[in-house]
């Protein structure tokens, strides 16, 4: 056992003290310290806490709080609800839980998911990015040096991609024989080369949680209530609903 360092955060610690460096990893620490001890120049421990706290920041808030606005459209329009939970009957059955491979049988679901992101637009901007040079767009020129931040929901509510932006509408991302129609302007993970990193995964996970939950339970609000879709005013970066209480009941 390796001696401790009193500098590294607990769970670091643990894991320098107690990895397999040639073993299998356990997690993603494991990974990122067996890949130092095969260069010992790849990166800092700095850089290891930046980049798990990454995963946090970028990963877990994001995916949520888009599962939470689903709930919520879910809930608001008990048709949508009820084609999604027909779909998931009609290609999943019952008998075993949703998996990525039903993805592209799923088409409602998709386009669901698709407005979904769209409407909640839960990263409403871009990260600030840096131009390397002078450019021109749009009739100005930015100078080099600028920071620059996209406003994505700016895009998602532009009646010239989206006719009746505020009207939830899955419909809009399918086509007349009912297959996904995608649409260039929807851009919830950015677009370019530093656009999300995590989109698969994130798409995976929107795709798996919404089925899952569906396939065994229908969702509404208590009797009486609606959700008013006032935002969570103390969050930044990230668009997130302020806390409702929902109703699950098995079908
Ligand atoms: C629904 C979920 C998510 C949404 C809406 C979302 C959205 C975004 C957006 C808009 C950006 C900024 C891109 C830009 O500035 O051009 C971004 C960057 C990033 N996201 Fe996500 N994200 C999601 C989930 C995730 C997940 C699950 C991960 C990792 C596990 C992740 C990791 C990252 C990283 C590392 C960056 C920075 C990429 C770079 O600068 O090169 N994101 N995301």
């Amino acid at each position: 056992r390796k001696t401790s360092n009193k500098n590294l955060p607990p769970a670091l610690d643990e894991h320098e003290q107690t990895v397999d460096l040639n073993g299998e990893p356990r997690d993603y620490i494991d990974c990122m310290l067996q890949e130092r001890s095969r260069n010992p120049q790849l990166f800092t421990n700095r850089h290891m806490i930046r980049s798990i706290l990454d995963l946090f920041l970028a990963g877990h808030d994001t995916t949520a709080v888009t599962i939470e606005w689903a709930f919520i459209y879910l809930c608001q329009h008990p048709e949508v609800q009820r084609k999604v939970r027909e779909e998931i009957t009609n290609v999943v059955g019952k008998e075993r839980p949703p998996a990525l491979s039903d993805r592209t049988r799923m088409p409602y679901t998709e386009a669901f998911i698709m407005e979904t992101q769209r409407v909640a637009n839960t990263v409403p901007t871009g990260v600030e990015h840096v131009t390397r040079e002078e450019i021109q767009l749009g009739g100005y020129t930015i100078p080099r040096g600028a920071q620059v931040i996209s406003l994505l929901m700016a895009v998602h509510m532009d009646e010239k991609h989206f006719p009746e932006p505020e009207v939830f509408r899955p419909e809009r991302f399918l086509d007349d024989q009912g297959r996904v129609k995608p649409n260039r302007a929807l851009m919830p993970f950015s677009v370019g080369k530093r656009s999300c990193l995590g989109e698969a995964l994130a798409r995976a996970e929107l795709f798996l949680f919404v089925t899952a939950l569906l396939q065994r339970y229908s969702l509404r609000f208590p009797d009486g209530l609606d959700h008013d879709l006032s935002c969570n005013q103390k969050k930044m970066l990230v668009r997130e609903p302020s806390p409702y209480e929902l109703v699950l009941e098995r079908v």
